[in-house]
């Protein structure tokens, strides 16, 4: 006898419901978002910090359980005056900020180079669901390997990224994942600094926690699983 592909907790093929997969990427997150989620509708995976502790811990998450959405979610550098500390961003695009090339010419990322790319989109409809739910400021978040620390650097990514309202570390990685498990993806952030000169001391972590536990109570979790049905 041949045993089905999905578990009791999860809805037959073709029939909507299961968990969201929620990525962060350590652990203070991780309890911030179960603090907020009704624990029957998400899965959390706290997979380390940066975009490749990110690939492969939603990868393997992704190929051990179906998951209808997977959100990349966490703390997050807010754009001014887009994202105030305390704010939740929502991704329109997760973009890979820094994977490129430094040229004569300035910054090319792979995409400009001719390979790879360093942008996703998520999936319109459930975005437009979660910020209305949570009162998410919607722009591109953008994913950087090193945590922004000068006014010029800021200025140089907004300079390149008009509109983001966020960077954080894991996104791009998560949504790697995703597209190559045919997995739709979101990024929810709350803000807990600002992106610009470093100034350790004035991270609002437990600010931005307190929002992402919010964020996750406010989810409207039946009409995004609805969305995406189990195949
Ligand atoms: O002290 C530092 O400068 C520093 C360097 C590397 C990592 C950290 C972390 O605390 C991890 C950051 C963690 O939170 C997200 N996050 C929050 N704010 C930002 C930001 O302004 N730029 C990039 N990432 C940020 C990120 O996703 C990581 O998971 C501190």
């Amino acid at each position: 006898m041949s045993l089905p592909k999905h578990t009791a907790e999860q809805p037959p093929p073709g029939q909507p419901g299961g968990r969201l997969l929620v990525v962060v990427a350590v652990a203070a997150e991780a309890e911030a978002v179960l603090r907020g989620a009704p624990t029957d509708r998400v899965t959390v995976v706290t997979a380390g910090v940066g975009p490749a502790a990110a690939a492969t811990a939603t990868a393997l998450a992704l190929a051990a359980e179906r998951h209808p959405l997977v959100v990349s979610a966490g703390i997050a550098g807010g754009f001014a005056p887009r994202a105030p500390i305390g704010a939740v961003v929502a991704a329109d695009a997760i973009i890979a900020a820094d994977l490129g090339a430094q040229t004569p010419d300035g910054f090319q990322s792979v995409a400009e180079l001719g390979f790879g790319t360093v942008r996703h989109t998520p999936p319109p409809t459930a975005l437009a669901l979660l910020a209305q739910a949570t009162g998410a400021v919607v722009g591109p978040v953008l994913t950087v390997s090193t945590v922004t620390g000068s006014a010029a650097r800021a200025e140089e990514l907004t300079h390149r990224h008009p509109g983001a309202v966020a960077e954080a570390m894991e996104g791009f990685g998560v949504a790697e994942a995703g597209a190559r498990c045919g997995v739709p993806v979101l990024e929810l952030r709350t803000v807990s600094n600002a992106v610009g000169p470093r100034d350790r001391a004035a991270w609002r972590i437990g600010e931005a926690l307190a929002a992402l536990e919010r964020a996750f109570a406010a989810l409207p979790y039946d009409r995004l699983t609805a969305l995406h049905p189990l195949d």
